[in-house]
């Protein structure tokens, strides 16, 4: 589905090195590695947000809808949910549908910024989903969120990806407890210049667990 010719991206110096690797439908791939190392560069990479990254770069994406859940919500403060949804192609029924599936009914004429954090994090994914993507991208969906609503997001996030068994997805996250729950892929970033340097489908085939217990006893990635 997608095939990252990555062959660097630094800022004034090297942040990341070449990464290379394809992505199929239906992976989830859960993105690991130390504070500051490039994690959210590379998702702005295959993104194509990152003007300094070639196309070519990231071959196949421009056959594909991408959804991308960054760190902040990135809502259009000023619109109702309703209408943040609106604007990327939900039609009024289908953005009922989609604050009905993130546990935001009865929200849609609330404006962002009278969300609480939680909330707004579940109206920005509905936006994800509003694209229909073949490809989503979640930034530390569950930073800065109260165990509660961690969990109760994770479920959720479960949840859609059990319902959409085609959809790829690659989650930026510290703990591997996530991995867990939402990977069958893990991808550990390090280095300087960062490169991949374990993907769980190269090598070690079904190594996901393995690979969790070599983090935890790096104490990398959580307990
Ligand atoms: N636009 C930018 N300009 C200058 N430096 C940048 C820019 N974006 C990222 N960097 C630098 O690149 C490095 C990697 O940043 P990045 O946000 O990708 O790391 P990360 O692994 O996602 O971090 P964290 O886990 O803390 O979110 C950091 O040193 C950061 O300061």
């Amino acid at each position: 589905m997608l095939e990252l010719r990555i062959a660097g991206r630094d800022f004034g110096q090297p942040v990341l090195g070449e990464v290379f690797a394809t992505i199929d439908r239906g992976d989830r791939i859960c993105l690991l590695g130390p504070s500051g190392i490039g994690k959210t560069t590379l998702l702005n990479a295959i993104a194509g947000l990152d003007k300094s990254v070639p196309q070519e770069a990231v071959i196949g994406r421009d056959k594909l809808r991408v959804g991308y859940l960054f760190q902040e919500h990135r809502l259009l403060p000023w619109r109702s949910l309703d209408a943040n949804l609106r604007l990327v192609g939900a039609s009024e029924e289908e953005a009922k549908g989609l604050l009905q599936q993130v546990g935001l009914s009865g929200y849609g004429d609330y404006l962002p910024d009278q969300l609480s954090l939680g909330m707004a994090r579940r109206a920005a994914l509905a936006r994800c989903l509003a694209v229909k993507p073949d490809l989503l991208l979640l930034d530390e969906p569950f930073a800065s969120l109260d165990p509660v609503m961690a969990g109760e997001l994770k479920a959720l996030i479960a949840g859609i990806l059990d319902s959409h068994p085609d959809m790829a997805m690659i989650c930026v996250t510290h703990d591997g407890g996530d991995a867990e729950i939402l990977a069958n892929r893990l991808w550990y970033l390090d280095g300087k210049p960062a490169q991949l340097q374990w993907d769980s489908s190269v090598g070690e085939p079904g190594l996901v667990d393995g690979l969790l217990g070599r983090l935890r006893g790096l104490d990398l990635a959580g307990s």
